[in-house]
C-alpha cells in the first residue's frame, strides 16, 4: 500500500509511528486541492494569559456525531464529513484497526502559520487516544518534547502524503508542535483523525 519505510520513532514513553508515503503524491495532490476548496474554514481567537489573539492557522472540524470539540478556550460544532476525507478516513482505519469519529482540519497558509505546544489529551479522547495525522502540502517540522524529562526531544519533517500515528501513553508524557519557519513555505494540509465521545 506504501512504499517508503515506516519508521518508529524511538522516544521514552511514547508510542509515535512514521508513515511517510502513505499516500502516493498523485493522491495526497488531489486530496490537498479539494480538502483546500471544501473545507469550511474558519478562524478561531484564542485566549492565552488574559489576552485573546486570531489563532495562527486556520482550522474546521468534521464528524459522523455533533458533539461539539473544545480545546484551547475554543469550542468547535462538527459538520458531516465529505467524499475525500471519507475516502482518506477509510484507508488509516484500514491500517489502525480502530474507528475515528471525527476530523480536526488545519491550514497552516505560510511559515508563520504555527501550532503551540500542546498534547491531545482533551477528555472527549478518553485514555492514551490514537491520534491519525494525515498531511498533505508543504512540508513542515513536528517537534516533540518530553513533560518532565527536558533534554528529551525530537523533531521530524511531515512530507505530504504522509501518516503519523500517535497511541499508547504518548500524550500523557510528551507535547507537540509545529513551530514557525522563516522558510519561504507553501500552505500544508494537517487532518488528525480522532476519536471523540460525548461525556
Ligand atoms: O499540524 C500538525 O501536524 C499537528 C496538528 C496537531 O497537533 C493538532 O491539531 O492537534
Ligand atoms: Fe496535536
Amino acid at each position: 500500500m506504501y512504499k517508503k519505510d515506516t519508521y518508529q520513532i524511538p522516544l521514552k514513553d511514547a508510542d509515535v509511528i512514521y508513515y511517510p508515503g502513505f499516500f502516493p503524491e498523485k493522491d495526497a495532490l488531489r486530496y490537498y486541492k479539494a480538502i483546500l476548496d471544501t473545507a469550511r474554514w474558519q478562524q478561531d481567537r484564542i485566549t492565552l494569559f488574559g489576552k485573546t489573539h486570531p489563532q495562527p492557522r486556520l482550522t474546521a472540524l468534521y464528524a459522523d456525531n455533533s458533539i461539539p470539540y473544545s480545546y484551547s478556550g475554543i469550542t468547535m460544532h462538527p459538520y458531516p464529513f465529505f467524499p475525500e476525507l471519507l475516502e482518506i478516513r477509510q484507508k488509516v482505519e484500514a491500517l489502525c484497526k480502530i474507528h475515528f469519529t471525527s476530523c480536526l482540519l488545519n491550514l497552516y497558509r505560510n511559515g508563520k502559520d504555527s501550532n503551540g505546544w500542546h498534547a491531545d489529551d482533551e477528555p472527549e479522547l478518553g485514555k492514551n487516544p490514537v491520534i491519525a495525522s494525515v498531511s498533505l502540502g508543504a512540508e513542515r517540522y513536528f517537534h516533540l518534547k518530553h513533560k518532565k524529562e527536558k533534554q528529551l526531544k525530537h523533531k521530524l519533517l511531515l512530507e505530504s502524503g504522509s501518516l503519523l500515528i500517535m497511541k499508547g501513553e504518548t500524550q500523557h508524557h510528551w507535547l507537540h508542535q509545529i513551530p514557525k519557519t522563516m522558510k519561504e513555505t507553501g500552505q500544508r494540509i494537517n487532518l488528525t483523525f480522532r476519536n471523540i465521545i460525548a461525556l
